[in-house]
C-alpha cells in the first residue's frame, strides 16, 4: 500500500450515484414485461455451440464476439470467410445453435456453394443468424441488400435509444426505458417494407435533438430510426437479427445475449440469477489518514440496508487483520470501535494477523498468524462463522501453497475462498473456479476499486469514470456475463469519498433499471455450493506451471522450483515396451527419472486418476532438484497416460513444452500381451475366461469381462488417441517409436530419441546394450560376461494367440490401422513395418 494521502482531495460531500431511469414516453399505460423463456423442443437437436464467421482472425469485432461467448461459457468455433464451412451436423444433431457474422456483407457475398449449405442448415435445424452491419465507406449512403427487401443507410449519427417493447426476444434486457444521450460513432439504420421485418430498437437522428418544434409543427415529433432489426423469417424461413452498430454500445451486449437465447430456442440461454458478494478486505489495515471513521461506518450500515432491499440477506463481508486494530488517529480509532460495536450487522472473515502473504511463510508461521487473528476475533466476539477466507494478494491460493490450505482447514475450518488468479488474471472473463482438498475456490471479479482508490479523483476520469464503470462499463458487463460475482474492495474505499458505496448502490440501481437480472445474496458456503452446482465441470482443477506467469511466480514460494518438473514423458500405451525404454533411458548419465512410487512403482501416474488432485507439490516431490538445470533431463514414464482422455489437456497445461514419447506395436499383439499380463497377475477374469471369450464379451457378459475386453482393445485404437494428443501438442513435440524396432534394434531407437530430445552428451548405447540369447531381448551390459535384463514380468513366455482371435483382431483394427497410417503420413512420420505389414495383409 504505497498510496499518498492527501486529505485535501476529499470531496466535501460524499457523492451519491445518480441513475435516472426515464420511461419510454411511447409505452402504453400499465406496460409490464415478463422476461421470455425461449426454450422450445427444437433446442434438443442443437449443440451448445455457436459458429462465428469472421473476415480474418485478427478483427476486433470478431474477437469481441468470441470473448463474449467465452464469458458466457458458450463454446464457439471461429471460421474465416473464404474457407469451407466446418461440418455443421453430427449425426442427427446440428452442431451450432446460432451462426454469427461479424460483418453481414460477408454472408451476402458468400460463394453460392457455402451460402446454400448454410441456409439449408439454418432452415433444417431452425437455426438463426446474428450479424453486424459494417459500412464499407465513411460517407452517408444507401444500399439495397441483395436478395432482401431491405435498405441500409450508413454512417448516421444517432441520439437516444430504446427497445421495441413488442419484440419477443427480450429476456435479460428490460424494455420500456429510454436511454438518453448521443450514441458514439456512426450507425447503420434499416428501411424496410415487408412484414418479415420487426424493429428491435429505435433511435433518432442526432440533428433532431435540437430541433425547434415551433419551426415546423407538423414535424415536431422526431422521426424514429431503426438501428437493429429482426427478420422473422417469413421470406425464406431463416430468422436473422441485424445490428446497425457494434458491441461498443453497452445495450448491444444485452441485446446480443438475448438474441443468442432467442435464435437458439433457449439452447444458448443463460440464467438471469446474479449472485453478488462484496468483500471488504484490509479491515483495520488501512493507513492513518484514510481509514473509516464513525460516520463512514454508519454510512456502510445504511448502504447495506438499501442493498438488502434489492438483495435480501446482503451483508458486507469484512476481512480483518487484528494486529492493526486501533492504529489510526483518534477519529479513526473510534471508527474501528464502531465497526466492532456493529459487528453483528456484518459478515466477517479472518485471515492473517499481520496481513502477511502466506506463500512467504512456512506452515508453522502461517498457522501462528491465523491463530493470533482467531484469538483477536474471540477476544472481541467477532462472529467468524462463514467458513470463508481470502489471502492477501491471492498469495497461496493459486498457485496452490499447500501450507495455506492446511492452516485454513485446521485453524479456521475454511470451506470456500476466492481468487482472481485462476487460471489467470486476464482475460477477466476467463476466470474460473476449482476445488482443492475440499476447499471451493471461486473466481473473483474486479470492480475497479483498489486499495489506492481512496478519493473520487483517484479513479480514472474521476466521478465520470466511476459512473461509467457501472453505467454500461466494465462493472456492468461483468455482472451481465457472470452469474457469480465476488467483488474485492478495501477498507479505504469505504472511508473518505466512500467510492465503494457509490459504486455498488449505482450498480444495483442501473441493473434494476435496464435488466431483468435477479440480484441474489447468499452466505459464502452456499455461494460455493451453488457455483459448482451450476458449473460442475469446473470442480476439477487444471494446474499450470507457476513459472510460466510473472504474477504466479511472484506469489509462489521461493523454496519451490519449477525445475522439478519433467522435460519429457513416456506416455505408453501399456505393454508396448515402455519399461525397456524407461530402463534404457535411465542408463543415460544426463537423464534422470522420477523416484519410485510406493503404490505404482516406477510410474507416478499423476495426470490420470486421483493423484492429480494431490497437486503439483506432490508431483514435484517425485523429482530431484536437478544439479544442472540445462544439462539434466528429468522424465517420467506412466504407460497409462496414452489413452486416458483427460491426460493430454492436463499435460499441456502443466508442461506445455514437454516432449511426448509413445511406442506403438501391432495392437493385436498388445491386446494379447495385456491379457497375459492380467493372467500373470492372477486376475480372476483373465484366469477364468479364454482370450477369445474376453474379446467376444457383449452386454450379456459380466461387467468385469467387458472391462477386460475394453482394456485389451481400447488402447490399440492408436490414431484416435494420437489425434487427441495432437489437439493439445504440436506434432513437433511428439515422438513415435516403432515398438518392434525398440525390441529388435534398441541401439538405433535410442540414437534417434537422443537426437529428437537434443540430449547432451550423446550416450553410445552400442557399448551398453546387447542381445541376451537366454532372455531373447536386448539387455544392459554389466561386464563382459553378465547382462542385466528386465524381470520375468517383461518378455513373458506364453502360447501363441489362437487363430479365431487373431482373425477377429485383424478385422477389428483394420479401420484404426488405416487411420493411423494416414495420420502418420500426414505428419510426415515414418510408418512402422508392422503397420505396413498389417495393411498389406488387409489388402
Ligand atoms: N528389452 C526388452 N526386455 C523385455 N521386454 C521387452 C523388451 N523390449 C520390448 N519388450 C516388450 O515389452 C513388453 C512389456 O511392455 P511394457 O513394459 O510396456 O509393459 S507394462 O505396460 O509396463 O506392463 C513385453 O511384453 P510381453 O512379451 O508380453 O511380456 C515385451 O515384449
Amino acid at each position: 500500500m504505497s498510496f499518498k494521502i492527501s486529505s485535501s482531495k476529499r470531496t466535501l460531500v460524499s457523492p451519491q450515484p445518480q441513475v435516472s431511469c426515464p420511461p419510454d414516453p411511447d409505452i402504453p399505460p400499465n406496460f409490464t414485461y415478463q422476461p421470455r423463456d425461449h426454450r422450445t423442443k427444437e433446442r434438443n437437436h442443437l449443440g451448445r455451440r455457436a459458429l462465428i464467421i469472421v473476415e480474418n482472425q485478427y478483427t476486433k469485432t470478431g474477437k469481441g464476439i468470441h470473448n463474449v461467448l467465452d464469458a458466457l461459457r458458450i463454446d464457439s468455433k471461429v471460421e474465416t470467410i473464404g474457407n469451407n464451412l466446418p461440418m455443421l451436423t453430427h449425426g442427427e444433431k446440428g452442431k451450432f445453435a446460432v451462426i454469427i457474422f461479424e460483418n453481414y456483407s460477408t454472408y451476402l457475398t458468400m460463394d453460392s456453394w457455402n451460402r446454400q449449405l448454410l441456409d439449408k442448415y439454418c432452415k433444417n435445424y431452425n437455426v438463426g443468424i446474428i450479424a453486424f452491419i459494417q459500412p464499407k465507406r465513411d460517407d452517408v449512403f444507401l444500399e439495397n441488400l441483395n436478395d432482401f427487401p431491405l435498405t441500409v443507410e450508413y454512417n448516421i449519427p444517432l441520439v437516444n435509444y430504446k427497445l421495441n417493447i413488442y419484440s419477443t426476444i427480450w429476456r435479460m434486457s428490460k424494455p420500456g426505458r429510454l436511454y438518453e444521450g448521443e450514441l458514439a460513432g456512426n450507425w447503420a439504420v434499416f428501411h424496410f417494407n415487408h412484414a418479415t421485418y420487426q424493429p428491435l430498437s429505435y433511435s433518432y437522428l442526432k440533428s433532431s435533438l435540437n430541433q425547434d418544434p415551433s419551426a415546423n409543427p407538423a414535424d415536431s415529433k422526431p422521426k424514429r430510426l431503426v438501428p437493429a432489426i429482426h427478420d422473422t423469417g417469413q421470406l425464406d424461413g431463416i430468422q436473422r437479427i441485424l445490428f446497425g452498430g457494434g458491441l461498443e454500445f453497452w445495450m448491444h451486449h444485452m441485446m446480443f445475449v438475448d438474441s443468442l437465447s432467442y435464435l437458439s430456442h433457449g439452447k444458448l440461454s443463460i440464467t438471469l440469477d446474479r449472485y453478488i458478494q462484496v468483500d471488504i478486505d484490509d479491515i483495520f489495515v488501512g493507513k492513518e489518514g484514510v481509514r473509516v471513521k464513525v460516520e463512514d461506518v454508519m454510512a456502510m450500515l445504511s448502504s447495506q440496508k438499501y442493498l438488502q432491499t434489492v438483495m435480501e440477506g446482503f451483508h458486507f463481508n469484512l476481512g480483518f487483520s487484528g494486529r492493526f486494530y486501533l492504529h489510526g488517529n483518534a477519529e479513526e480509532d473510534a471508527g474501528d470501535k464502531k465497526l466492532l460495536e456493529y459487528r453483528h450487522h456484518f459478515w466477517w472473515f479472518g485471515h492473517m494477523f499481520k496481513h502477511e502473504q502466506a506463500h512467504s511463510l512456512d506452515v508453522r508461521n502461517v498457522e501462528l498468524s491465523m491463530t493470533l487473528n482467531k484469538q483477536f476475533a474471540q477476544d472481541n466476539a467477532i462472529p467468524v462463522d462463514q467458513h470463508y477466507a481470502v489471502a492477501p494478494h491471492h498469495s497461496g491460493v493459486y498457485p496452490v501453497h499447500e501450507e495455506l490450505y492446511d492452516a485454513w482447514r485446521k485453524i479456521w475450518d475454511i470451506k470456500v475462498t476466492s481468487t482472481e488468479e485462476y487460471p489467470f488474471l486476464y482475460p477477466f472473463w476467463g476466470r474460473r473456479g476449482f476445488v482443492h482438498r475440499g476447499i471451493m475456490v471461486l473466481p473473483r471479479q474486479t470492480c475497479g476499486l483498489f486499495t489506492h482508490t481512496v478519493f473520487v479523483t483517484d479513479y480514472k476520469d474521476g466521478l465520470q469514470g466511476l459512473e461509467e464503470n457501472f453505467k454500461g462499463g466494465e462493472l456492468f458487463l461483468t455482472v451481465l456475463y457472470s452469474p457469480f460475482n465476488i467483488f474485492m474492495t478495501h477498507m479505504n474505499n469505504y472511508g473518505n469519498d466512500r467510492v465503494a458505496l457509490f459504486t455498488f448502490e449505482g450498480m444495483v440501481k442501473f441493473l434494476q433499471c435496464w435488466t431483468n437480472l435477479r440480484l441474489i445474496s447468499v452466505p459464502p458456503v452456499q455461494l460455493g455450493i451453488n457455483y459448482f452446482n451450476m458449473f460442475p465441470e469446473e470442480k476439477d482443477p487444471l494446474w499450470q506451471n507457476p513459472c510460466d506467469y510473472k504474477r504466479h511466480i511472484a506469489i509462489w514460494s521461493a523454496n519451490k522450483s519449477c525445475e522439478r518438473l519433467p522435460r519429457f514423458l513416456v506416455v505408453g500405451p501399456q505393454k508396448t515396451g515402455t519399461t525397456a525404454l524407461y530402463t534404457f533411458l535411465s542408463m543415460h548419465p544426463a537423464v534422470v527419472s522420477n523416484y519410485d512410487s510406493a503404490t505404482t512403482f516406477e510410474e507416478v501416474q499423476f495426470f490420470n486418476g486421483n493423484n492429480y488432485y494431490k497437486g503439483i507439490d506432490w508431483y514435484m516431490e517425485f523429482f530431484p532438484v536437478p544439479q544442472n538445470s540445462t544439462g539434466t533431463y528429468l522424465f517420467e514414464k506412466s504407460a497409462t497416460y496414452f489413452d486416458h482422455e483427460i491426460v493430454p489437456q492436463r499435460v499441456s497445461s502443466l508442461l506445455p513444452r514437454a516432449k511426448i514419447i509413445c511406442i506403438l506395436i501391432d495392437p493385436a499383439k498388445r491386446a494379447y500381451s495385456w491379457y497375459q499380463h492380467q493372467r500373470a497377475h492372477k486376475d480372476p477374469v483373465a484366469l477364468n475366461y479364454s482370450f477369445n471369450a474376453v474379446l467376444m464379451a457383449d452386454e450379456r457378459m459380466p461387467r468385469q469381462v467387458r472391462d477386460l475386453r475394453n482394456r485389451c482393445l481400447d488402447p490399440g485404437m492408436y490414431a484416435q488417441h494420437l489425434m487427441h494428443w495432437l489437439d493439445y501438442f504440436p506434432a513437433r513435440q511428439l515422438f513415435i517409436i516403432d515398438g518392434e524396432q525398440l525390441r529388435n534394434n534398441p541401439i538405433h531407437v535410442m540414437h534417434k530419441l537422443q537426437q529428437f530430445i537434443h540430449i547432451q552428451p550423446y550416450f553410445d548405447y552400442s557399448q551398453h546394450l546387447r542381445f541376451d540369447p537366454q532372455k531373447g531381448f536386448f539387455c544392459q551390459v554389466m561386464n563382459d560376461n553378465r547382462n542385466k535384463c528386465l524381470g520375468r514380468g517383461k518378455g513373458r513366455m506364453y502360447d501363441a494367440m489362437d487363430e479365431t482371435s487373431a482373425t477377429f483382431l485383424r478385422h477389428f483394427y483394420r479401420k484404426h490401422n488405416a487411420n493411423l497410417s494416414k495420420l502418420l503420413n500426414k505428419l510426415n512420420f515414418p510408418v512402422p513395418s508392422w503397420l505396413q505389414d498389417a495393411l498389406a495383409d488387409d489388402n
